[in-house]
């Protein structure tokens, strides 16, 4: 697909998240001072929006620092958000990259049931294969049958191996087994399902543990990535998942998925804002090439309504 397209399907997308800031933003400015008064309601329209307090103090504050007194109309209003998002997004913008030698990578995909967490293995799957990387999934979420038939089903589509045990197994053995298989067999990105019974962290975590003690000794630099899978249409609930899966599994960077069809988009902005991880990719749908590079340019300014 061009990237114009890509750019189109993003805006459809995040529409709702972007018709929500953009109409909480209209007629804030209108050719008017930016004064104190109209300073507030753009804080508190970012907040309702879903950026949260924090990023939206910050954009104030930069809008007052450059534009305090000066007239200003809607749409330089948004451009200015935008632009003020964008500062927040830029840093934490970083594809996940297969650079680990010795191969494989082995990329750790956690989240809590529901999250997109399968649909997001197939979606990666077939960006690495798009690149010509040797890809293999590890079924580690034997809590559920269903689970790891789902996975094997994306598998099958995605046109990659799948190791897997039965329904109870011990994931740890699953994964010691796949990573045997992706050494022998030289494959470069090793991408592992997790179980995401947040409703029972000391077992979660325990078997998080058991995982990366096993890892560890085939590789020391394994998981070289820990991805956190969050849905964005769970809005600040989200954010609250990062602080339980930061405690329990160490987390180095996030995916957000669901961003079409939610208006709470706004809530990547406030991960980036709050806790500064890598943002790797954002999903947009439920097809395998719906995951998309986080473009952090373009996501400020279709969520400030001006794309
Ligand atoms: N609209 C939309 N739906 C998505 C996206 N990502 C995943 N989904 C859908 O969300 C639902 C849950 O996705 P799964 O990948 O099964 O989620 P999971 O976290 O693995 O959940 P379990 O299979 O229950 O462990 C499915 O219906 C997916 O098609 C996305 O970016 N956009």
């Amino acid at each position: 697909m061009s990237e114009t397209s890509w750019s189109e399907k993003l805006l459809g997308g995040f529409r709702k998240t972007s018709d929500r800031l953009g109409e909480n933003l209209s007629g804030l400015a209108g050719g008017g001072k930016l004064d104190d008064a109209t300073l507030d309601d753009i804080e508190d329209a970012l907040i309702i929006s879903d950026l949260g307090p924090s990023a939206a103090s910050r954009i104030r504050e930069k809008l007052a620092e450059k534009r305090f007194g000066s007239e200003i109309t809607t749409i330089e209003l948004k451009e200015a958000v935008a632009e003020e998002i964008a500062e927040i997004l830029r840093p934490v913008a970083k594809p996940l990259e297969v650079t680990a030698f010795p191969r494989p990578q082995v990329i750790l995909v956690i989240g809590v049931n529901g999250s997109g967490k399968t649909t997001t293995i197939a979606k990666l799957a077939h960006l690495f294969t798009e690149d010509d990387y040797g890809v293999l999934l590890a079924a580690g979420d034997t809590f559920r049958a269903a689970a790891i038939g789902q996975l094997a089903t994306w598998a099958e589509r995605a046109g990659v191996d799948i190791v897997r045990g039965p329904e109870g197994g011990d994931p740890a053995s699953i994964v010691f087994d796949a990573v045997k298989q992706a050494t022998d067999t030289g494959i470069d990105a090793l991408v592992v399902d997790t179980a995401g019974r947040l409703q029972n962290k000391r077992e979660l975590m325990d078997e998080l543990e058991k995982i990366r003690r096993v890892l560890g000794r085939l590789n020391p630099e394994a998981p070289h990535d820990v991805v956190l899978v969050l849905d964005a249409t769970n809005g600040q609930n989200a954010l609250s998942q990062i602080d339980v899966f930061k405690e329990v599994a160490g987390v180095t960077g996030l995916i957000m998925t669901k961003l079409d069809g939610t208006a709470r988009g706004g809530v990547l902005v406030a991960a980036a804002e709050q806790y500064g991880l890598p943002i790797h990719a954002i999903g947009v749908g439920e097809k395998m090439e719906d995951l998309r590079p986080f473009d952090p340019d373009l996501v400020a300014r279709v969520i400030a309504g001006v794309a």
